[in-house]
């Protein structure tokens, strides 16, 4: 089996929903995100024989995937009223809407089911939200 990881992060601002402690206020974080791929075999003719994916492939998809975060809110759907998020638009704040709570396991899942969506033989991705606490996903 052969394995390949890269990685790629994004500063992005969130609350928990129904969260009861700090992180219900808004805050932000650098999240990390760690991404793996697996295969029995490597690939056996052109430019890519020898490798199980091209590096430059791997890191440009998890770079665009997390980059569509990056210096934004992100925000459950559901989460805020309408004339709230109208008037964070209004301001020009970068919002992303996403369909889950935004806990580091979550994000390792939509990560994960991305890469798997694009193709990559993923077999985990791990998203660090602070430097000590990572939430894994394997498929
Ligand atoms: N299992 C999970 N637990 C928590 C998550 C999560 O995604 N999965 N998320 C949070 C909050 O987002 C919170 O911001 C994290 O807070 P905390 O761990 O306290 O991180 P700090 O940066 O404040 O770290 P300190 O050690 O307190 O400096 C909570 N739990
Ligand atoms: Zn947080």
């Amino acid at each position: 089996m052969y394995g390949l990881k890269t990685e790629s992060s994004f500063d992005a601002a969130h609350f928990l929903t129904d969260y009861h402690g700090k992180c219900e206020n808004l805050h932000g974080h650098r999240w990390r995100v760690v991404a793996y791929l697996e295969q029995e075999e490597l690939q056996t003719q052109g430019t890519h024989k020898d490798m199980v994916i091209d590096f430059a492939d791997f890191k440009g998809a998890l770079r665009d995937l997390t980059e569509a975060f990056d210096h934004s809110f992100v925000v459950e759907e559901g989460s805020l009223a309408p004339d709230t998020l109208a008037c964070l638009e209004r301001e020009g704040f970068s919002l992303s809407m996403v369909p889950f709570r935004t806990t580091a396991e979550n994000f390792a899942r939509y990560f994960y089911g991305k890469l798997a969506d694009a193709g990559f033989p993923v077999s985990q991705v791990d998203v660090y939200e602070t430097p000590n606490n990572c939430a894994i996903y394997r498929g």
